[in-house]
């Protein structure tokens, strides 16, 4: 499923009207569905806030719907008239000839069951300024339900910010595609429930579109066959550097990740000891009973790196030991590198290449940009300037390459726990050494790991999951991916 900002979905009206579908139809469509949801709401009285662009025109459209079906709808207009959208004139004066109820005051916003917010779509533009301030925080207090037409006004379809004040929504009816702003915090809170609606847009510049949402579906065509007639080596083999004096769980939780999703074999290499094989003996396990890794150790453990095909090296191995990473990423940048946690600040210092991938959450990925993420551009820039792939981690996650984004949209508080990082890295290097790409084993990664904490919440509570029991949960994901 696509994903669009605010300048595609512009493009992509721009081209539908000029294939000869006119600009009403598609408004018509729009305010139709959104009629049909205001409509199960069962309201007795609407009230629809409609602003004088598009959106607006949107607004005006579902009034007089709802007033042919024989409701008690009345429409307040927020804006300057005198710039007003054709689109928007042109609703009025249907909404005239149909005798819509136009109010010039709204005084209790809770006589109201249901408030449609057409007021500001995909063409806001800088922060809300004017009467409009007011008027959301009036909304935004009242006890009635609202709908937001195409996103609630205020929040940024392309980043989805607040643009100082935005209205918070019960439920969202958008068009044809999901924007950013649905998926991005705070704009996918404050969206509530999104309903995607069919449109008649020209389908012809979807070659141009380079964002999806990561679904079921996605993973069920990337998840690899295994042969019935095989052995470990035809599933890969994983060194997985990790650990220090301080965290010794790290490796632990990075370990069971490529172990349980599916990998040939796992060798673990830590600094100081860590039980791992009391965990799971199926790991070939080293340590070297010292405090951190140096230089030198490298030496000792060519042989194991030597005979894997992933490298996943960082998960909890600190600071003290960026020469030790400095000089693996270099010597095997041949070979596919996941680089986690204390991992990732070493980059700066080595060439990159489409091999390696690195996975950081916001703080890690600030300190990398050494300046706030303003927009996703600045994730899949960063990509394309390093040649790296890049797993941005957050409640919407986004995996990229540069050329191509997907939002996982199935994270959740249950996995805001340390550790969570250390077992997806686990599982990516694993699906890398069951022979996908490194984007496909990402996305099947932290679908399995994020999606195994959801239910996983579901049935205990999000305050107790651990990455420990998603770990040895993995396998439901995985059985209902195959279908038995
Ligand atoms: N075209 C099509 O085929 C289809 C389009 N569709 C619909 O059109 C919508 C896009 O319409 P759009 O482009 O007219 O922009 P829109 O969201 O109404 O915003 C412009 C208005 O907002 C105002 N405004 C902006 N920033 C502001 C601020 N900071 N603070 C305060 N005010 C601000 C601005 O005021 P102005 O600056 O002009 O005074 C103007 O009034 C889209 O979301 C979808 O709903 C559907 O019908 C499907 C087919
Ligand atoms: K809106």
């Amino acid at each position: 499923m696509y994903i669009v900002n605010s300048k595609e979905m512009k493009n992509i009206d721009e081209l539908t009207i000029s294939k000869g579908l006119q600009e009403s139809i598609l408004m018509e469509q729009a305010a139709f569905s959104v009629k049909e949801i205001v409509e199960d709401l069962n309201p007795k009285k609407i009230l629809v806030m409609a602003g004088t662009g598009n959106n607006g025109g949107d607004g005006l459209a579902v009034a007089r719907l709802l007033k042919n079906d024989g409701y008690d709808v009345q429409v307040y207009i927020i804006g300057n008239e005198e710039n007003a959208s054709y689109g928007f004139v042109n609703q009025k004066d249907i909404c005239k000839e149909y005798q819509v109820d136009f109010i010039d005051e709204i005084k209790d916003l809770n006589n109201f069951d249901v408030l449609v917010d057409g007021i500001i779509g995909v063409g806001l533009a800088g922060e809300i300024k004017g009467e409009l301030l007011d008027i959301i925080d009036h909304v935004n207090s009242c006890n009635c339900k609202v709908v937001s037409i195409d996103i609630p006004t205020g929040i940024s379809s392309d980043t989805g910010k607040i643009m100082k004040k935005a209205i918070k929504a019960d439920i969202t009816v958008t068009f044809g595609y999901l924007k950013i702003g649905h998926l991005l915090y705070p704009g996918r809170s404050y969206s509530g429930e999104i309903k995607l609606s069919q449109m008649s847009f020209y389908k012809g510049y979807e070659k141009n579109l380079k964002r999806f949402l990561l679904t079921e579906e996605k993973i069920r065509d990337i998840l690899p066959k295994r042969p019935k007639d095989s052995h470990k080596y035809n599933f890969g083999s994983i060194a997985v550097i990790a650990g220090s004096k301080e965290y010794s769980g790290a490796p632990i939780l990075s370990a069971l990740g490529a172990q349980l999703s599916g990998a040939g074999m796992v060798y673990l290499i830590t600094p100081s000891y860590t039980p791992i094989l009391e965990h799971e003996p199926s790991v070939i396990y080293t340590d070297f009973n010292k405090n951190y890794f140096e230089k030198n150790d490298l030496i000792k453990i060519k042989g194991k790196i030597e005979k894997s095909d992933v490298i996943l090296i960082g998960p909890g191995i600190g600071q003290n030991s960026n020469d030790f990473i400095k000089e693996i990423l270099e010597k095997y940048s041949h070979k596919k590198i996941v680089i986690d946690a204390d991992a990732i600040g070493v980059i700066k210092k080595v060439k990159t290449n489409k091999n390696m991938l690195i996975t950081p959450h916001a703080g890690e990925f600030q300190k990398l940009l050494k300046k706030e993420i303003e927009s996703i551009e600045d994730i899949e820039n960063y990509s394309l300037e390093k040649n790296i792939n890049v797993l941005y981690k957050s409640t919407t996650s986004l995996i990229t390459d540069g050329d191509n984004s997907y939002f996982n949209v199935f994270g959740n508080d249950a996995l805001s726990k340390g550790g969570t990082g250390d077992l997806v890295s686990g599982v990516i290097a694993s699906y890398i050494a069951q022979g996908c790409t490194v984007i496909d084993s990402t996305l099947i990664a932290t679908y399995l790991v994020y999606k195994t904490g959801y239910d996983l919440g579901i049935e205990n509570t999000n305050f107790t999951v651990t990455p420990l029991q998603i770990a040895k949960n993995l396998n439901r994901e995985l059985i209902k991916l195959r279908g038995d």
